[in-house]
């Protein structure tokens, strides 16, 4: 039984797996550039953020009915499931979708139909946080906020997302005033390839509750401090910081020094299907190339259910946090 934890950095459209991708593909009567599901897997060699982006939204494609969507949530909390994910707050990208004549209602309700049914079966308490995508501009992000309302009971935050450099937080100001005025919960991408100026920013501008990857924290001793003062969690992606080179390796991925400066660190998969494991996968790496101990593990598991979204339902947060107390590695 694998560790008890909570996924909250996790883009569904990123656990399409290629045998899904040519399976959606024939159905909807798309093309692929790949004569099949080994070549698609030989593309997934990415120089930087960019790089991957580009495959990321060409893939989505295959994407179209709300059939398509519940199969692809679906298909993740499976997974999810065995890797001991017990809540997942799940990021979808309405604008990649809308932009290719998919309304954000054939999403939200694809993407419900799996998420609804999740506690029955699957055992996972699930969130939906819409992200804008921070190369689109902001008359596109509050455009999308407005699609969204019908949708709002089933959202529970926004976030921000796609290419970093050059799109700082504060061009998104006005949007997550909206957001907020709206009662969601707020969340962004920063530091992933971007400065550390951009997560300051993103707290300050954006009002931000948690900082997605953050990565790049520690060179700001200032914003460390604030950022471990203010109990600002971090939903750090360390497979995924390798596969986009933003670090050469694994071992020297900076987790391990992170936690040792009390920041309030999470590990996640971000899109797993394109970098090589789910969330206990890299559980699994991060353990032998950090050499992190059980306790260590155990940090990072609570720290997952103490950053989540789970105010409206403190009762089920301190029932995984007891699962967590509870659980027995040697039942791995
Ligand atoms: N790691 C990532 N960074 C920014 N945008 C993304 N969209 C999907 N994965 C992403
Ligand atoms: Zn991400």
């Amino acid at each position: 039984m694998p560790l008890p934890k909570a996924e909250l950095h996790l883009h569904i459209e990123g656990t399409l797996e290629p045998e899904l991708a040519f399976e959606l593909a024939a159905r909807n009567g798309v093309e692929l550039p790949y004569a099949d599901t080994e070549e698609l897997r030989k593309a997934y060699l990415f120089d930087d953020l960019q790089s991957f982006l580009n495959l990321y939204y060409s893939l989505m494609r295959v994407l179209r009915t709300e059939d398509d969507f519940a199969a692809l949530a679906d298909a993740y909390l499976t997974r999810a499931a065995a890797q001991g994910v017990r809540h997942a707050e799940i990021f979808f990208d309405p604008q990649a979708h809308i932009a290719r004549g998919v309304p954000i209602g054939t999403v939200v309700e694809g993407l419900w139909r799996a998420l609804s049914t999740s506690e029955e079966r699957h055992g996972i308490s699930t969130r939906l946080i819409l992200c804008f995508l921070r190369d689109e501009s902001a008359e596109s992000a509050l455009l999308t906020l407005e699609a969204a309302r019908p949708y709002l009971d089933r959202i529970t935050g926004v976030g921000l997302d796609s290419a970093e450099v050059g799109h700082p937080p504060a061009k998104f100001r006005e949007v997550y005033e909206a957001a907020a005025a709206l009662g969601l919960r707020r969340v962004a991408h920063a530091g992933e390839e971007g400065p550390p100026a951009y997560i300051t920013e993103a707290l300050d501008v954006l009002g931000v509750e948690r900082v997605d990857h953050g990565l790049r924290a520690l060179e700001d001793p200032d914003l460390v401090a604030r950022l471990v003062r203010d109990r600002i969690p971090l939903t750090l992606c360390p497979l995924s910081n390798v596969r986009l080179r933003a670090i050469d390796t694994l071992e020297e991925h900076p987790l391990r020094a992170m936690m040792d400066a009390g920041l309030l660190c999470t590990v996640n998969s971000d899109d797993p299907a394109y970098f090589g494991g789910y969330v206990d996968d890299t559980f699994h790496a991060v353990r032998e190339a950090l050499e992190l101990d059980r306790e260590r593990l155990r940090e990072l598991a609570r720290n997952s259910f103490l950053a989540a979204f789970l105010e409206d339902e403190e009762g089920r947060r301190a029932g995984y946090l007891a699962e967590v107390s509870a659980y027995d590695f040697n039942t791995e």
